[in-house]
C-alpha cells in the first residue's frame, strides 16, 4: 500500500438541524481498499458526497491531487480520476449495456463538436478508442453476453454490474462504490466482492466502499472507518473494528443515552 492519495480532515456537514458528518477525519491510501461502514443515517453516504463534491462542508478540508480544499469541485474529482458508483442504481434504462458504459467515456473524449458532428478524422479515431477500452471493461466483468441489451431489461445483480462497468470505463484512479452490495443474493454479493479485489489487485484502483453487511466488508477491506450518528468511532484494520466496543455497540443499537 502506498501514501495517502486522500483525506479529510475536521469534516462537518450540517442540513438545517441535522449534523449528517460530525467532525470526521480520516486517509485512504493509494491501492487499498477502504470501506466506510456504520448503521443507517450514520452519515456514510454524505460522506462520499462530500468526497466527490455533491456536497459542499460546512467546515473541514479535503486534501486530494497534491491540493487542499474547503470542499471538492465535483470536475476537479472527476477529471483526477474519481469515479462513483450509486445506492439507487443510476443507469439509462432504455439504452444497451454498451452505451452505457459508453457514457463512461465522455469525459476523456477531447475531441470538438465540430469533429464529432462530421464523425470524421480525430472524432472517429478517438470513439474508436473509447470503444476499445469500453470492450476491454466488458470482458474484464464478463457481461459479454449483455453488450446490446437495454439494461433495465436485466436482473438487479447485473444492472449494479453494469454500473461498475460504467464507472471502470472512466479508468478511474479513484473508485468510489456506495453500497455495491445491497439488495443482492448471497452469490451475486459473491460475485461483486470478487469483481472489487480483481480491479484492486489488476489495475491497482484504490477502492472506497460503503456498506451495510459487516461480513461482507470484512473480507474485503484493508481498512475500515466507523461512522456512527455522524461521527467517527473507530478506524483501524477489519480485526481492531470488529474488536472494538463502540462498533459492537452501536452495530447492537445500544442506547445513546
Ligand atoms: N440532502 C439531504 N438533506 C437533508 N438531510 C440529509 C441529506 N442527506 C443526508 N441527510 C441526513 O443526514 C443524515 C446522514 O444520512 P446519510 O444518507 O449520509 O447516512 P447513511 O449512513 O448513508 O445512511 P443509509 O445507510 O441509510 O444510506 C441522515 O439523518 C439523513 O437524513
Amino acid at each position: 500500500m502506498g501514501g495517502p492519495v486522500l483525506s479529510v480532515e475536521n469534516i462537518i456537514v450540517k442540513f438545517g438541524g441535522v449534523t449528517a458528518i460530525n467532525d470526521v477525519s480520516f486517509d485512504v491510501r493509494e491501492g487499498e481498499i477502504r470501506a466506510i461502514i456504520g448503521p443507517n443515517g450514520a452519515g456514510k453516504s454524505s460522506m462520499l458526497n462530500v468526497l466527490n463534491g455533491f456536497y459542499k462542508p460546512n467546515s473541514g478540508r479535503i486534501n486530494f491531487a497534491g491540493q487542499s480544499f474547503p470542499a471538492m469541485d465535483p470536475h476537479f474529482a472527476a477529471s483526477n480520476g474519481i469515479a462513483r458508483t450509486f445506492q439507487n442504481i443510476a443507469l439509462f434504462r432504455g439504452m444497451s449495456t454498451l452505451d452505457n458504459l459508453m457514457t463512461g467515456r465522455l469525459l476523456q473524449m477531447k475531441t470538438n463538436f465540430f469533429w464529432q458532428c462530421l464523425y470524421f478524422g480525430p472524432a472517429q479515431k478517438e470513439e474508436l478508442a473509447n470503444r476499445e477500452h469500453v470492450e476491454k471493461v466488458i470482458d474484464f466483468l464478463e457481461i459479454a453476453a449483455l453488450r446490446r441489451t437495454p439494461v433495465g431489461r436485466l436482473p438487479y445483480g447485473l444492472q449494479k454490474r453494469v454500473e461498475l462497468g460504467r464507472a471502470l470505463a472512466m479508468d478511474p484512479k479513484i473508485l468510489l462504490l456506495d453500497e455495491p452490495m445491497a439488495g443482492m443474493n448471497v452469490e451475486e454479493k459473491e460475485d461483486m466482492s470478487r469483481f472489487i479485489i480483481d480491479v484492486n489487485e489488476e489495475f491497482g484502483t484504490t477502492v472506497i466502499l460503503i456498506e451495510h453487511d459487516m461480513g461482507v466488508v470484512m473480507d474485503l477491506s484493508d481498512r475500515v472507518v466507523v461512522l456512527d450518528y455522524g461521527s467517527k468511532i473507530a478506524d483501524g484494520t477489519p480485526d481492531e473494528v470488529r474488536a472494538n466496543q463502540n462498533v459492537i455497540d452501536a452495530y447492537l443499537g445500544v442506547s445513546h443515552d
